[in-house]
């Protein structure tokens, strides 16, 4: 597994969003990125995931979710092992799921809360059962490092602190976007704060103090 960005330029058009960002993170470190709305966390997040992709398993819980909405929650909880397995195995699992992998979807489903809803399409979910269900097939997927932009903006205070903590629990390498700093500094064992487009701060989270967080939104 090998992060490393130095002096590098992420965007999507003419104008960089990231100009001469450099970062790293090693194996074991839970990494949370705190910042306004538009500070460049999204970006960040996916030119990490992209560096990673191919050389390391990776669980990704992409902001929008990523779901397929006409497809169960069971089987978009599937999803995360799709390039496990060929067409043929896949397209059957459209129409059947053995039970084995039906049950390994439902214990982390019910983990979530979600066991009431493992055949309902996802499109008639909540916003909150949405995004359990995206955090799901992350951790079905199971990897080296989770890469998650802002897996629980969606689910109450008790829910996200669970969630959190079952994160914590799974993976000892995690890349996290955050909203809440509370969340973040239980979890994190280093803290990045982003201000429009640049790193502003990046240490260990028990250095980082409340006043630099606040100068990020401020
Ligand atoms: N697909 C895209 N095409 C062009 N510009 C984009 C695209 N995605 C994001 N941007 C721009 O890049 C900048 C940073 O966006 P980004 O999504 O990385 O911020 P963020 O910190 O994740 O914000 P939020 O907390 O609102 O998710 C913003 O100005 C945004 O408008």
């Amino acid at each position: 597994m090998k992060i490393r960005l130095e002096g590098a330029t992420l965007g999507y058009g003419e104008a960089p969003v990231l100009s001469e960002v450099n970062f790293s993170q090693q194996r074991g470190e839970r990494v949370v990125l705190l910042g306004p709305s538009g500070a460049g966390k999204s970006t960040l997040l996916m030119a990490i995931h992209a560096q990673l992709a191919g050389a390391s398993r990776v669980a990704l819980v992409p902001q929008d979710g990523g779901l397929v909405p006409q497809l169960s929650v069971r089987r978009n909880v599937y999803m995360g092992r799709l390039d496990d397995h060929g067409a043929a195995r896949n397209l059957g699992a459209l129409i059947y799921l053995r039970r084995p992998i039906r049950d390994e979807i439902d214990a982390i489903l019910a983990r979530l809360g979600l066991q009431d809803h493992v055949r309902r399409p996802v499109e008639a979910l909540s916003g909150g059962q949405r995004q359990r269900t995206a955090v799901g097939r992350a951790f079905y997927r199971g990897g080296d490092i989770i890469v998650a932009d802002e897996p629980v903006s969606a689910v109450d205070g008790v829910q996200a602190r669970q969630i959190i903590e079952m994160i914590r629990d799974r993976f000892d390498t995690a890349l996290l976007a955050l909203h809440d700093v509370d969340l973040a500094r239980a979890f994190a064992t280093r803290i990045v704060g982003l201000r429009d487009g640049r790193i502003r701060f990046d240490g260990p989270a028990e250095a980082i103090d409340r006043r630099q967080i606040d100068a990020l939104y401020a």
